[in-house]
C-alpha cells in the first residue's frame, strides 16, 4: 500500500529542518521512478496540538488523537478476509480513526514487505503495511513513513482497498513539536450503519504477482495497488 502527500505550506527554510529532523525516514533524491508517482492521490494536510503544546488530549484541536471515534465491526469475507464496517451513521468530514501500527524505517519495512508477499503468495494474509511519501515543495525530495499495522494496531487495519476510492478520506495529521505525523482517515462521504469502510491504497502500479481485487466497485481494476516499497 503507498499514499502520497505533498506539502505546500511550508518555506525552504522548514522544508530543510524538517527533511533534517527526519533523516532516517528521508529519500534524498527520488528515482525517476518515484518521481513518476508523484502525480498519485494527494493527502489531505492537516496541524494539530502535539507534545510541544501546553493543552490535554481534552483540546479541542486534537481531534484525531482520542483513539476510534465511530462504532465499528470487524467482519469476515470470503474474499477479501477481515473486512471493517461501519456500525453507525456517520456524517461526511467526521473523523474515523487513525491507521496505527509500528513505524518502521525504510530497511526494516522492506525486509517485511518480502516476507509478507511470500506468505501471501501461499496463503490467504492480509498484510498491512503503509507507506505514506509526503513531496516537499521543491519536488527534490520526500519524507517517507512506513506504518505497519500487521502485528500492531487498531481497528483501522482491517480496512480494505476499493478501486472507486471508497468512503474514506486520507490525511495526514502533523501534532505540533511531534517528529512524525499521523495517517487519519475521515468520512468522504455520508456512511450509513452497515456500509463497509473502505479507501483507495493509491495508484495500481501492477506488480506482475500481485493481489487480486474484490472490492466489487464498477471501476474495479482487478488487482490491488502494490508497488516495490
Ligand atoms: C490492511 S489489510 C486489510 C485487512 C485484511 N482484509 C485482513 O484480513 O487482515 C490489507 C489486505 O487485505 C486484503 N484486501 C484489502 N482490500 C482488498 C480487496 N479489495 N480485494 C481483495 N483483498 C483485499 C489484501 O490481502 C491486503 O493485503
Amino acid at each position: 500500500m503507498s499514499r502520497e502527500a505533498k506539502r505546500t505550506c511550508s518555506t525552504e527554510e522548514e522544508e530543510n529542518k524538517s527533511f533534517i529532523e527526519c533523516a532516517e525516514f528521508v529519500l534524498p533524491w527520488l528515482s525517476p521512478r518515484d518521481l513518476a508517482s508523484i502525480s498519485l492521490t494527494e493527502l489531505g494536510l492537516m496541524t494539530e496540538c502535539g507534545p510541544s503544546c501546553d493543552c490535554g488530549v481534552e483540546c479541542k484541536n486534537r481531534l484525531t488523537q482520542r483513539g476510534v471515534s465511530v462504532q465499528v465491526r470487524i467482519v469476515k469475507d470470503a474474499r477479501k478476509g477481515w473486512s471493517l464496517y461501519s456500525a453507525q451513521f456517520v456524517p461526511r468530514g467526521e473523523f474515523v480513526c487513525e491507521y496505527a501500527g509500528e513505524l518502521l524505517t525504510t530497511q526494516e519495512a522492506r525486509k517485511r514487505q518480502k516476507k509478507y508477499d511470500d506468505i501471501a503468495s501461499t496463503s490467504q494474509f492480509g498484510s498491512a503495511l503503509l507507506v505514506v511519501r509526503e513531496h516537499l515543495p521543491s519536488g527534490n525530495a520526500c519524507l517517507r513513513v512506513n506504518i505497519d499495522a500487521t502485528r500492531v494496531g487498531n481497528a483501522a487495519r482491517f480496512i480494505n482497498h476499493s478501486c472507486d476510492g471508497g468512503n474514506l478520506s486520507t490525511v495526514l495529521v502533523r501534532g505540533s513539536g511531534a517528529l512524525f505525523p499521523r495517517l487519519c482517515f475521515f468520512a468522504s462521504r455520508d456512511i450509513l450503519d452497515g456500509e463497509e469502510l473502505a479507501f483507495s491504497y493509491g495508484e495500481p502500479m501492477l506488480k506482475q504477482n500481485g493481489l487480486k481485487c474484490f472490492c466489487g466497485s464498477s471501476c474495479c481494476l482487478g488487482a490491488l495497488p502494490s508497488e516495490e516499497t
